[in-house]
């Protein structure tokens, strides 16, 4: 306790001295913007920093947003932030305003991982995002290239259905078990057979994004250097930047020469592709690009799934009635098809309302991806400032009870006769985001997260250990790169016997 007032006192005068140096040597001027949107009072220096103190930083923001309003100004350090709590506000930014509010804040991060942001995700707003974009949409991420994946995912779940099955009646680790098993599905599209080191990458972008999910010093003062530099990230980042770039570029070396000898060889013979073939063979991409689209992939579709899962899980688990409605409709589909493929998966309507009910109460990213500002503009009669970083709270928009009946029930039944649903146009449901900077990943993520489920949901009964009751699993929440639990679900499996 003694250690951590005397770093807060330490820190504190630090940013006293950048502050006070800042000031009088760029004599920047305050913000020109008349009417902000109304927000907490600030204090000098940190602003509202110390408001985000106390719960997690989605929770914070909701009840802040009771207070002040679903469009919030704070400032967190020296950046000025809106906050967007409700679906009207979000489809302001969203859509009418959806080109203002198109690029990302540069986040240190992104720019030590992805290559000086040259991935998707927060590579600014403009002709090279648009090119990558327009691959991404059409060449990596569609339709038919998700299909044309189901053998791995196949191949890796049935690995995970009969690795759960040797462990029947034992307590098995859930979350680590779904996470390890979408993650090299993940990898396995991306990268194909071909990498020996898939393991390892895994690890390098988990610590990756695990140390890198909350809120940065350094992204908080972007004017002061010395405190991205004392902050402790980057130097961890560019560790393990270094580590990850030095597998994507064997990768890729590897790729070219298969494809070269493949030429030779095999001439006009149809080949399976990954995700790096295909990157390759688009023009304008060189191997930063490449390398950092990978990043985007596997950062952006893994957690997010496996997250996902493991809360359909533990809600199912604490709703049996809703697990054993689930169960009746796997198995009575998949019974009937002795090896079911994709288009019985389309057969599972209520797994497809009870993944929409987890996803409506436990967006993994619960801030979406943030926004920047790129023009000063008004909203209802707001200034918002030029350069402001946006926060969109998808979280407490799943939850507002001026659109949710009885929002905190899990309740897949409401989405019976509704026709709410991802596409980015119902702004009180939106776990994908919505506009241009919409989740690409979309019909990817939705697959690796009903696949394994309906499979998870076929094979097994789940029991909770230590004859714990259903209502007792406590459902409490970390905030990172994703909104996991904050106890890694364990169960005990016991095999379905058609
Ligand atoms: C359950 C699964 C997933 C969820 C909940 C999810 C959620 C999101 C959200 C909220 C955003 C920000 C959208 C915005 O700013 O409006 C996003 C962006 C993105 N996602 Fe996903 N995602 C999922 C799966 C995937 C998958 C499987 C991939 C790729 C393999 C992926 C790749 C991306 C990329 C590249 C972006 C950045 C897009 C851009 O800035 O243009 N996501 N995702």
């Amino acid at each position: 306790m003694d250690l951590q007032i005397i770093c807060f006192t330490s820190i504190f005068s630090l940013l006293m001295f950048v502050f006070i140096a800042n000031k009088i040597l760029t004599k920047k001027s305050e913000s020109s913007a008349q009417n902000l949107p109304p927000g907490p009072l600030k204090l000098p220096i940190i602003g509202n920093i110390h408001n985000l103190i106390g719960s997690l930083p989605h929770h914070r923001l909701r009840d802040l947003s009771t207070k002040y309003g679903p469009l919030m100004h704070l400032k967190l350090g020296e950046v000025s932030t809106i906050v967007v709590s409700s679906a009207e506000y979000a489809k302001e930014v969203m859509k009418n305003h959806d080109l203002v509010f198109a690029s990302r804040p540069p986040i240190q991060a992104s720019k030590i991982m992805s290559y000086d942001s040259l991935g998707l995700a927060f590579a600014p707003y403009g002709d090279y995002w648009r090119n990558l974009r327009k691959i991404c949409t059409l060449e990596l991420l569609s339709s038919k290239r998700v299909q044309s994946f189901q053998p791995i995912r196949s191949e890796e779940v049935t690995n995970l259905i009969k690795w759960i099955s040797s462990k029947e009646g034992s307590q098995i680790n859930f979350t680590k078990e779904v996470f390890s098993t979408i993650s090299t599905i993940t990898s396995r599209t991306a990268f194909g057979k071909k990498c020996k080191e898939n393991q390892k990458f895994i690890s390098i972008v988990r610590d990756a994004i695990k140390i890198a999910g909350g809120f940065d010093l350094g992204d908080l003062y972007p004017s002061c250097r010395l405190l991205q530099n004392i902050s402790g990230l980057k130097p961890k980042l560019e560790k393990l930047h270094k580590q990850a770039d030095l597998i994507m570029q064997n990768i890729i070396d590897e790729h070219r020469e298969v494809n070269k000898s493949r030429v030779n060889e095999n001439q006009g013979e149809e080949v399976e592709e990954d995700l790096v073939d295909v990157l390759l063979k688009q023009d304008g991409l060189n191997d930063n690009s490449v390398k950092a689209v990978i990043l985007d992939m596997y950062g952006g579709g893994s957690e997010t799934s496996a997250t996902t899962i493991t809360w359909a899980m533990a809600e199912m688990i604490k709703n049996p009635k809703i697990m054993e409605k689930v169960q009746a409709e796997v198995r009575e589909v998949f019974d009937k098809e002795r090896n079911p493929n994709e288009s019985d998966m389309e057969k599972l309507t209520y797994l497809k309302y009870v993944v929409k009910e987890t996803l409506r109460l436990h967006p993994p990213a619960a801030f979406l991806l943030p926004r920047e500002c790129g023009q000063a503009c008004e909203i209802n009669g707001y200034d918002i400032p030029f350069k402001s970083k946006v926060i969109v709270n998808a979280w407490a928009i799943g939850r507002d009870p001026n659109h949710w009946d009885d929002p905190e029930r899990f309740y897949p039944e409401r989405f019976i006769e509704s026709c709410v649903d991802y596409k980015g146009n119902n702004f009180e449901f939106i776990p994908f985001g919505a506009g241009r900077r919409m989740c690409p990943g979309v019909t990817f993520g939705l697959v690796n997260v009903e696949y394994p489920l309906a499979l998870l949901m076929y094979h097994f009964d789940w029991k909770l250990p230590n004859e714990m009751k259903n209502e007792d699993l406590d459902m409490s929440e970390t905030f990172g790169s994703a909104v996991t639990r904050k106890d890694d679900l364990y169960l005990i499996p016991v095999m379905y016997h058609p």
